[in-house]
């Protein structure tokens, strides 16, 4: 599935602007970068005056007066530039790797905040690669390019004003370079930004595909759809190459452009400044010392065009950083925090998922009693599972209110909710992180007692025999475990520390018969006193209910015991098929 991504105008520059914020904290480490490699140009620039002095004085006139002093500053200078260089470096990296860290810190705590339903939109390959590629990017430039590009304009204009004291027709000329730069530069921001915008949107989906292919590694090696994967992935690659290879198109017809300027003011600086001593306009020495200076105006010109370069990179890259940042979690936290007894009612609740056409679920009004187990029945696509996702607000309903105890959940605090609700779903999410961690992620001040006590619920105590115990290290990269043992420390992850309602989407599916009737016996004892909604793929489960709600169509068709509805076909119809 794609996202729609803006495409990139020359007006993306303007998105750099923004990240001055992120560039502010570190102000003090960028400036001090500005100063020293300032201070390092400055004194690189005396070089070729110590050489006019030369020239015009000891060389012209045959002694060998002042010739030591000269020397002396020459290495004075010298190793001023050392040392300034030194600490501009020290500077620059500090300033770069803080904009980066700022700014990916920001970036996936904003991740964390969107809701279920951008997630569900989003490639995860897409966000990834905003995540590094275009981070490294837009770091790199903020700590380095819009620094040098501050630096190199005002040692341009620095070096221009000295050449124009020096000789002002030739200082004017050396001047005027810099127009058909920024023509040509902005010339090929037109060509070059839209493309480049395109090959990072191109590399996310790449990420996607290669990343789907590695999680469902073993289904593609069973199907034998490796030659497909495969042939989806050169597809992939070959559209990449090709705007790779246009992307280079353009620059190879830009770059020669703007690198000839400097080398076309250099051929005519020489015609016209060995004129002007021809004439004696000039002094030899200060035709050599204008030359020595105006390479210093050739480098900043010439890596004007390529900072510039980078800036437009950096903007496509910030854009596509902006289009994570820009957009609002929907899903806000209320201001009130409650000690639920767990009364869990639905009112008139309708949802439908964002960007669809029609509701999933409509007019769904339930009342869940404080301590009541209520099951969940219904078709497949029925809409129980979304149901479940509205309880701990995943998503939000559309229409109509759920309520805890009277009040509406969207007026509680998030944090006091999914401490008041404990929820496990069919496939279970386990972190690269010890198994204990991974059992009170939602519950970090867990005792010994309740871990212990939630893995016996959960019929989870394998998990001590574990070569390691509770401090095994499991999911991606962790030991690995079989669907079942997943499912079963997901489920005592839900019901540690005992909260008072607990929403369970079909936990059970992976186990076999025998180890589901020892959990439900170990659930039995938990839900006498807590709330729990539980979607029921099997019908052995339905035992744990004290009522069942059918769903059909996206709305509830009928309440009662599980005896009372098994008078209604429809039900008996429903557990027929599960
Ligand atoms: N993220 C989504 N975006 C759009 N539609 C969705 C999304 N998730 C589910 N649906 C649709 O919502 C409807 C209800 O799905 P849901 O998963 O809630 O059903 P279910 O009763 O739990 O099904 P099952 O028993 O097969 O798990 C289905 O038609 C499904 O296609």
């Amino acid at each position: 599935m794609g996202v729609e991504t803006g495409a990139a105008e020359p007006g993306a520059l303007s998105t750099l602007f923004r990240l001055r914020t992120y560039a502010r904290p570190h102000s003090a480490s960028l400036a001090a970068m500005l100063f020293f490699h300032a201070v390092g140009t400055g004194l690189e620039i005396i070089s070729p005056l110590l050489t006019q002095r030369l020239i015009d004085g000891p060389v012209r006139h045959r002694t060998t007066d002042g010739i030591a002093v000269l020397a002396g500053l020459a290495l004075l200078v010298s190793i001023g530039v050392m040392v300034t260089d030194h600490l501009g470096r020290l500077a620059h990296a500090a300033g770069t790797v803080g904009i980066e860290k700022s700014l990916r810190t920001d970036l996936y705590s904003h991740l964390q905040r969107l809701p279920l339903s951008f997630h569900e939109r989003w490639p995860s390959g897409q966000l990834l690669s905003r995540a590094t590629t275009d981070l490294r990017v837009v770091g790199g430039f903020l700590g380095f390019g819009s620094v040098f590009i501050v630096l190199q304009a005002s040692t341009y204009l620095g070096v221009s004003i000295l050449l124009i004291t020096i000789y002002w027709p030739l200082g004017l000329l050396v001047s005027a370079g810099v127009i058909p730069v920024l023509w040509l530069t902005y010339q090929l921001s037109r060509s070059f930004l839209p493309v480049s915008r395109r090959l990072q949107d191109e590399l996310g989906d790449l990420t996607s595909l290669v990343e789907e292919s590695v999680l469902g590694f073993r289904t593609i090696r069973a199907f034998g759809r490796h030659r497909y994967v495969n042939q989806l992935f050169s597809k992939a690659a070959k559209v990449v190459y090709d705007t790779g290879l246009e992307k280079g198109r353009i620059i190879a017809r830009f770059w020669p452009a703007i690198e000839i300027v400097p080398g076309l003011m250099l051929a005519a600086i020489l015609c016209g400044g060995a004129y002007a001593v021809a004439n004696g306009a000039m002094t030899i020495g200060e035709l050599v010392a204008f030359i020595g200076l105006m390479m210093f105006a050739i480098w900043p010109l010439d890596s004007l065009g390529w900072l510039l370069g980078e800036a437009q990179q950096a903007a496509t890259a910030a854009q596509r950083v902006y289009e994570i940042l820009d957009t609002e979690p929907t899903i806000r936290s209320g201001p009130r925090t409650m000690k639920s007894r767990g009364h869990l009612q639905f009112h008139q609740v309708a949802f439908r998922y964002p960007g669809e056409t029609a509701d999933v679920l409509h007019d769904v009004t339930l009342s869940v009693e404080p301590g009541e187990t209520m099951a969940l029945v219904g078709a497949s696509g029925s809409g129980k599972s979304t149901l479940t996702l509205l309880v701990n607000r995943l998503h939000d309903v559309t229409a109509g209110r759920i309520t805890l105890d009277g009040v509406d959940i969207r007026d509680l605090e998030l944090a006091n909710l999914r401490t008041v609700i404990g929820a496990a779903f069919e496939e279970p999410t386990l972190f690269s992180a010890s198994v204990r961690e991974n059992l009170t992620l939602g519950r970090p001040d867990a005792t010994d007692d309740e871990v212990r006590t939630a893995l016996e619920i959960a019929q989870a105590e394998f998990a001590h025999d574990l070569p390691w115990g509770l401090n095994t290290r499991i999911g991606e990269k962790g030991l690995s475990l079989s669907g079942g043992q997943r499912q079963r420390l997901a489920l005592a992850r839900a019901v540690i520390g005992r909260p008072r309602v607990l929403v369970l989407d079909d936990p059970l599916s992976a186990l076999d018969v025998h180890t589901e009737s020892l959990v439900e016996q170990a659930l039995k004892s938990v839900l006498t006193d807590t709330t729990a909604l539980l979607v029921v793929h099997r019908p052995s489960t339905v035992a744990l209910a004290d009522r069942v709600a059918l769903i059909d169509g996206g709305t509830i068709a009928a309440v009662g015991t599980h005896h009372e509805l098994l008078r209604t076909p429809a039900y008996r119809e429903v557990l027929a098929q599960k």
